[in-house]
């Protein structure tokens, strides 16, 4: 499937040459980055050198590092000696989302630094070579951390928090799930869960212009939720939970389940690991409740799977006639495949996995495309183009989805500048070298066992030494290739690398650009939600013309697992004139 698509939004290899900044001034780099990100703007945002390194604030620099060096060595057992220390105020990390501060720090520091809070030191890295170290080349050295610890207790031993042991058994069973024609067939239940979307919003139209009005305004976000709650749901399991028009015991246990998921990663004390609190304090005995819910439901459908199991070979299995098939969900896959034979729980740990991991992701580049096209009427009006030309009044197909060549980049530029999820996180299992970074200790950092790592996705998509104009919202970005030179070890964006590829990612770009991860634990859900989003984008702009209800600036944005808004996505939808258009 990915070999048919063509590589459009790559021209030949023009390198251009941006932000030619000396290693030597790399250090010394510092911005104003504001609260919210919504006050960054092309106008604001700006690079300047520091006026001064004067005695005083190296002697107060060097101190403080002195002393968190010593309180980091003592604590990880020694050796992340030279690199950088981040100076933030403790405020800094609960004011607002953690990542505007890790990119505060990155300019300030460099692209590899260590910050050291309460009795916690993490290694932040914002640099490609780094990362493509620890997500591909020495992969199998790191685990989830932190995250599996707080993932744990939802997802069991699913892809995203197993060990690597079950991860290694699971991935090979579950990657070739995401075949062909499984992807074929799942364009349909994209474009039909999609037009329920498409229909409610045209009967609120309706009823509005019984009153004489045009316009209706909706929480585009809730919208979202709804859709791919729905889609997931019927991809992974054939459960219908038919969210965008109804309530439920079952959605509402997702909800409360994905909203103790953000509340854990967001809060630095686990308490809901002490014994007992889970039955004490009310919002953990509502999610134990919550999650009792979600897990009769799978088990019910992994029942039911199972009783009508159709065992077949792996390849068999995906050339199956996807067009007569009831059920062609994950689960059934999963199920019918010869020798993946594996237990109940394990199977329901994979699903919730998936439902997690593959709903809150795609509701929130939907969310942020739409915010980022409504401040941008030409691009609008030139994917409306697109659309109309490409599908003119018919619903998207497998083939036809493909030719949504600008749909597709705007949604990876929403993802370049609102990454799903912001930050990676790994915990070194072994000791280990990491490069040193093109503005670091340049023999690189040695780690020890147990050093917790963030990788700031945020911070590598607005990198003013990969991107140009990093903050501004361009989807053509994506067809000129660039380089710095400048940066070692770094081969620049080069379509050569990953010819036929359906999106721009981390192959192509070194480890710059990674929408969807890298190496070996890269998403598994990549292009099934690729399409899901450029189909329902395409859907709703085919249809509707889409305008913000309020400023820019008022739309305030919260993080957990995946940025969202903080009280929804108001706009103001009307029906498109296709004469006018
Ligand atoms: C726009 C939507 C999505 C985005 C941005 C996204 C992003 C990501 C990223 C960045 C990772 C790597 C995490 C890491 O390295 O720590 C990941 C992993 C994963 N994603 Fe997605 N994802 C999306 C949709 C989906 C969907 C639709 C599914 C399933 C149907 C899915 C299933 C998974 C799973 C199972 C993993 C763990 C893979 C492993 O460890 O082997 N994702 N995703």
């Amino acid at each position: 499937m990915a070999a048919a698509a063509s590589l459009s939004y790559l021209s030949p290899p023009t390198v251009m040459n941006f932000n030619h900044i000396h290693r030597s001034e790399l250090g010394s780099l510092h911005s104003s980055v504001p609260t919210n990100l919504h006050q960054i703007r092309p106008q604001s945002y700006r690079i300047r050198c520091q006026s001064t390194s004067t005695d005083e604030v190296k002697t107060k620099r060097n101190f403080l590092d002195n002393a968190s060096n010593l309180l980091t060595n003592f604590l990880s057992g020694g050796s992340l000696g030279d690199m950088p220390i981040a100076e933030g105020a403790v405020t800094d990390l609960f004011d607002r989302p953690l990542f505007f501060s890790l990119y505060d720090w990155f300019i300030e520091h460099g692209a590899v630094y260590k910050l050291a809070f309460g009795p916690k030191a993490f290694v932040v890295v914002s640099d490609p070579v780094v990362a493509r170290h620890i997500l591909r080349e020495n992969a199998f050295s790191f685990d989830k951390g932190v995250l599996a610890d707080i993932l744990e207790p939802i997802m069991g031993k699913g892809l995203i928090p197993a060990d690597l042991d079950t991860w290694k058994l699971r991935r090979r069973v579950i990657a070739p799930g995401f075949h062909s024609l499984y992807l074929e067939t799942m364009v349909k239940i994209f474009t039909s869960c999609s037009e329920r979307t498409i229909l409610k919003i045209d009967k609120l139209l309706e009823r509005e212009s019984l009153q004489g009005g045009q316009t209706i305004e909706l929480d585009l976000e809730a919208e979202f939720s709804s859709l791919a709650l729905d889609i997931i749901g019927l991809g992974v399991f054939n459960y219908d939970f038919g969210s965008v028009t109804k309530e439920s015991p079952v959605i509402k246990a997702v909800y409360g389940t994905l909203f103790e998921a953000e509340h854990r990663s967001t809060f630095y004390i686990p308490y809901w690991k002490v014994p007992l609190m889970k039955w004490i304090v009310p919002r953990q005995r509502k999610f134990q409740k919550d999650l009792k819910v979600i897990n009769d439901c799978l088990d019910g459908l992994i029942r039911n799977a199972k009783d009508t199991r159709q065992e077949t070979d792996v390849e068999k299995l995906q050339q199956r006639d996807y067009s007569n098939l009831k059920d062609a969900s994950l689960l059934r896959f999963l199920v019918d495949m010869r020798g993946a034979d594996v237990d109940d729980r394990q199977l329901r740990d994979d699903l919730m996995t998936m439902l997690i991991a593959g709903h809150e992701t795609t509701a929130a580049v939907l969310t942020w495309a739409v915010f980022l096209l409504a401040q941008n009427p030409s691009k609008m009006k030139k994917a409306q183009k697109e659309i109309d030309s490409v599908l003119g009044q018919d619903e998207p197909t497998f083939e036809s989805v493909k030719k949504l060549d600008y749909i597709r980049l705007i949604v990876v530029e929403s993802l370049r500048l609102y990454p799903q999820p912001p930050l990676l996180i790994r915990r070194s299992l072994k000791s280990d070298k990491l490069p040193g970074g093109y503005n670091g200790n340049k023999d690189g950092y040695a780690i020890p066992p147990g050093t917790d790592i963030f990788i700031s996705v945020y911070n590598l998509h607005r990198s003013p030494y990969f991107w140009d104009h990093p903050n501004e919202f361009e989807p053509e970005r994506f067809l000129v290739q660039k380089k710095n030179e400048d940066v070692e070890g770094w081969d620049g964006f080069d379509p050569s690398r990953s010819p036929g590829a359906l999106y721009p990612n981390e192959v192509i770009s070194d480890f710059a650009f990674l929408p969807f991860g890298g190496g070996p634990r890269k998403c598994v859900g990549d292009q099934f939600a690729l399409m899901e989003s450029t189909v329902a984008l395409a859907m709703l702009l085919q249809k509707f013309d889409v305008e913000l209800k309020g400023s820019p600036e008022s739309v305030e944005l919260v993080t957990g697992a995946t940025i969202h808004t903080k009280n929804g996505l108001w706009c103001k939808l009307r029906k498109r004139s296709h004469e006018t258009s």
